[in-house]
């Protein structure tokens, strides 16, 4: 195996009696990057991630995840990987405090549990009991725990679900630093921004099979699509062009606006081309 790949999968597939829930599906990425894995609502997202976790047995393919089948893994294996869970309720009774020093015990190289909480924003909640936590704040919980023994790769599922927007953007630095240190991070989100914001890649998942995979700025092909030119003529009305040169129809339209005694500005004037999302619906089949 390439020793710059974190995964590798290949004719991966699963069927749950006769639903088939991954069809096939090769996959690979890198060490050190953030990989987004996008897909609707069934499309077999949870059952990849869960058989590169090693909680599932593939029924056929090549999987190989640190160098490793996760089926069957070596006792360090598992110390290496990071998992953040939805949903710690066994531990209500527990402080902040409580739950990641008991969790850090299971590492061999665990992080120093103070600065990890401080990390996902807990500072203030350490010694709160677990039940007392909002939904929010449980999650950051939940990312401590899968931080703490120091994953060389962690996996991410809908991390985000429930975070009020400044949670969103610190929890997005978070990712961001641990990136930044080296750590490898895949990412399934239904947030198609957030696969914006953070994944060097994303990957889209639709019926069992991974349909496409590019960075986020050419998913799609996205960065040629044409351009949406929108701007409003003198009198007020709205206009709207699409185009493949928009610095062209721009000077145009700014040329005009001086033609015509303006300082050159044309009101309400945008440029935008499709988003991900748009590019996103398009190929899971929506229009
Ligand atoms: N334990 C199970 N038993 C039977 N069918 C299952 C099981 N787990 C998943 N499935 C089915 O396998 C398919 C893929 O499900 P999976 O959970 O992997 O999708 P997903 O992409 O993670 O979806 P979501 O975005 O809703 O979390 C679905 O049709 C689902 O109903």
């Amino acid at each position: 195996m390439d020793d710059q790949l974190a995964i590798s999968v290949r004719g991966l597939r699963k069927a749950y009696g006769d639903t088939v829930a991954v069809g096939g599906l090769d996959l690979d990425v890198r060490r050190g990057e953030v990989f987004a894995l996008l897909g609707p609502n069934g499309a077999g997202k949870t059952t990849t991630v869960e058989i590169l976790e090693g909680y599932r047995h593939a029924d056929a393919g090549e999987v190989r995840v640190l160098g490793e089948d996760p089926a069957h893994p070596s006792a360090g294996w598992r110390a290496r990987v990071g998992i953040v869970l939805q949903g710690t309720g066994e531990f209500d009774e527990l402080t902040v405090a409580e739950v990641v020093h008991h969790f850090a015990a299971f590492y061999p190289a665990a992080d120093d549990p103070t600065e990890v909480i401080a990390r996902v924003g807990l500072a203030g909640k350490t010694r709160a009991r677990t039940h007392t936590l909002s939904g929010g704040q449980k999650r950051r919980l939940d990312v401590a725990l899968g931080i703490i023994g120091r994953p060389e790769l962690l996996f991410l599922d809908e991390p985000t679900t429930g975070f009020d927007p400044e949670a969103r953007r610190e929890f997005w630095e978070l990712i961001r630093d641990l990136a930044a240190a080296g750590t490898t991070i895949v990412l399934t989100t239904h947030y198609l921004d957030e696969a914006e914001a953070l994944a060097d890649r994303v990957g889209v998942i639709a019926g069992g099979r991974l349909i496409e995979v590019d960075t986020p700025a050419r998913l799609g092909d996205r960065e040629n699509a044409l351009a949406t030119v929108s701007w409003r003529t003198p009198e007020g009305t709205p206009r709207q062009e699409r185009t493949a040169t928009p610095a062209a129809l721009v000077a145009e339209l700014a040329a005009r606006a001086r033609s015509t005694g303006g300082d050159g500005e044309v009101p309400g004037l945008t440029v935008t081309r499709p988003t991900l999302e748009d590019v996103y619906l398009r190929m899971i089949g929506h229009r």
